[in-house]
């Protein structure tokens, strides 16, 4: 296998573009949507190149050349406007809900940052989320943006059930409510909810603290008789439908049989089932307790669909994931830090130094980690955040996370919009600080390559991220079938931005939720002179980069890295 590591002089400027030689590698299995030939409209009315517009697109797997490179309006603006150091480096997910789900919301969102649409299977039937899903890929496709479809389990830990039919239910200092397994006709009698989990009326006993959503309710067990529960209300709120339930006894978290409950239960299995033949690109798996869960899930996506992949993330927000965290994230594609639940299983004030290890420990195992929930919660009512709000999403760029994620701020706030720009303008200005005031702390990457070659690709990314900073090169291009080499790149957290060149949609996706890579569908050969040659000329003739810039380029085929100014 060649390695090279050449600085070579620019090349000439090619008049026509260049010849692609064969490729070096067996093509990817074609999806199963095989669209041969199609048009894609991109970057429709904003694009300051109607000419540029209406471009052959040879889906998925490559194929033939063309002369098309896919990427949206907005990043197209963006480097124009900007340049490459203005970037935004890290990602934003977005929770779809009642608030987002319009063809005209979901479009906003991506024209305003949104990387990733979560879709939680907490709510809503199949069919809305198919809506949802459908939406966000004609999006990708008439407009140009690799927006990726994040799937969020429900998992079964103990939940309320839903209020009869009522919005939300608001309980009161003192009040006595009944928790019951029961299940009721609606409407429900009054203060009563029902409880999703067969053994809670035997698990607990008189004097545990009921917590509603991790501490929004509080109630103390009074008394039990038979399946009901009677709780004194001592912390009053809003219930909302199927709010999370856990119970606390001499002030830890009390888990009894429900220990045993599956993390995927059989509801589950169908809701992934329904992501799998929707095409998600990630499944978000929620109460995590074991790396083995993960695993399992992951041969069985592999099994179903030989066509497409599925990243996996481990949802650390239970006692048991913070346990057996190392192994999980391992095992995952990626992690998210699910401070929602995780702040009703821990104590809060070990909220934070939990993340902080989650983060880094992302990061050393480079798996790409999202920091989650109540960034901006008071946004749900208000169109602007609190300082301490601010404060938090800065610390959570700062920690150099892969992606922040709004939940019920853009699901069912009033303020979608807003939040998702609160987040945008709150990153970029962090980012800038940091790199301008060097305020992050350096880390030191172990060695993760499980194989010679993973060994010699992780060397070549360390050491062109620390050339990238030491020159003060433009732009890290990475040419990448696996996309590994883009995600090690990403894992260094270079001063500049990492252009991820990939011949695949779905791959372009799935880079679209790591740290700083801009991701570019091409096809492209083995040939790096050519592959380069085409890229300028195509980026140039959008104005997306200028003749000398300089860039880094490196390449999973030839492992290669290559200094060069654009011509
Ligand atoms: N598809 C949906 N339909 C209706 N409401 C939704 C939907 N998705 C989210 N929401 C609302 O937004 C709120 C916040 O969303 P979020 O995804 O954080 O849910 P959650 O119930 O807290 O569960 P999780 O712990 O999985 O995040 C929910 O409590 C719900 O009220
Ligand atoms: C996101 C999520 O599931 C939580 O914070 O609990
Ligand atoms: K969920
Ligand atoms: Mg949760």
């Amino acid at each position: 296998m060649a390695q090279a590591l050449r600085l070579l002089s620019p090349p000439t400027p090619s008049p026509s573009l260049p010849r692609l030689s064969s490729l070096p590698f067996p093509p990817r299995p074609l999806p199963c949507r095989s669209r041969p030939h199609r048009y894609a409209l991109r970057a429709a009315a904003s694009s300051p190149h109607p000419d540029l517009d209406l471009l052959p697109f040879d889906g998925d797997a490559g194929g033939p050349a063309t002369t098309s490179i896919d990427v949206d309006s907005v990043t197209e603006a963006e480097l124009k406007e900007n340049g490459f150091r203005s970037t935004r480096r890290t990602k934003l997910v977005c929770t779809i809900g009642p608030a987002t789900c319009a063809a005209e919301q979901l479009e906003a969102l991506a024209v305003s940052g949104m990387n990733v649409a979560r879709v939680n299977m907490c709510h809503g039937t199949h069919d809305w989320h198919r809506g949802v899903i459908r939406q966000v890929r004609r999006l990708n496709e008439e407009k140009g943006f690799a927006v990726a479809v994040m799937m969020d389990t429900q998992g079964s830990e103990i939940h309320m059930g839903d209020l009869g039919g009522a919005a939300s239910a608001k309980a009161e200092d003192g009040e006595i409510w009944t928790f019951s397994v029961r299940s009721f006709n609606s409407p429900l009698p009054e203060r009563t909810i029902s409880v999703n989990y067969d053994g809670f009326a035997e698990d607990v006993r008189v004097g545990d603290e009921l917590l509603v959503d991790g501490g929004m309710v509080r109630f103390e067990v009074i008394e039990k008789i038979g399946p009901d529960v009677k709780c004194r209300c001592n912390d009053p709120g809003l219930l909302l439908p199927r709010a999370n339930l856990t119970f606390w006894r001499n002030d830890r978290l009390i888990r009894e049989r429900n220990a045993m409950l599956p993390t995927i239960s059989s509801k589950d299995w169908l809701d992934i089932d329904f992501g799998i033949s929707e095409g998600v690109d990630f499944i978000a798996v929620s109460f995590v307790k074991s790396a083995e869960v993960i695993s399992h899930l992951k041969s069985y996506i592999a099994a179903r669909c030989h066509d497409k992949e599925i990243a996996v993330i481990a949802k650390i927000e239970s006692v048991d994931s913070l346990k057996n965290l190392e192994g999980i994230i391992r095992a995952s594609d990626g992690a998210m830090v699910a401070r929602g639940d995780m702040g009703a299983q821990i104590p809060l004030e070990e909220v934070p130094s939990a993340q902080l290890k989650i983060v880094k420990l992302c990061r050393q195992l480079n798996k790409p980690v999202i920091v989650a929930s109540q960034l901006l919660e008071s946004m749900i009512e208000y169109p602007t955040p609190t300082r301490a709000e601010v404060a938090d999403v800065s610390e959570a760029v700062r920690q150099r996370a892969d992606a922040l994620m709004l939940s019920g701020e853009s699901a069912m706030g009033q303020y979608p919009e807003k939040a998702l720009a609160v987040l945008r303008s709150v990153s970029l200005r962090i980012e800038r600080w940091w790199r301008e005031e060097k305020r992050y702390e350096a880390m030191e990457l172990p060695d993760i390559a499980s194989s010679f070659s993973d060994k010699i690709s992780e060397e070549i990314c360390n050491s062109a991220a620390k050339m990238a900073n030491n020159l003060g090169v433009d732009a890290l291009f990475v040419f990448t079938r696996t996309g590994h080499m883009a995600s090690l790149l990403s894992r260094c957290r270079p001063d500049c931005p990492i252009f991820a060149f990939t011949s695949s949609t779905s791959m372009r996706r799935r880079l679209n939720l790591q740290w700083g890579l801009i991701p570019f569908r091409l096809s492209f050969s083995g040939d790096m002179e050519s592959n380069l040659n085409r890229t300028f000329s195509l980026l140039k003739a959008r104005g997306m980069i200028k003749s000398g810039d300089l860039v880094i380029a490196l390449s999973d085929m030839l492992q290669s890295i290559q200094v060069m100014k654009v011509p």
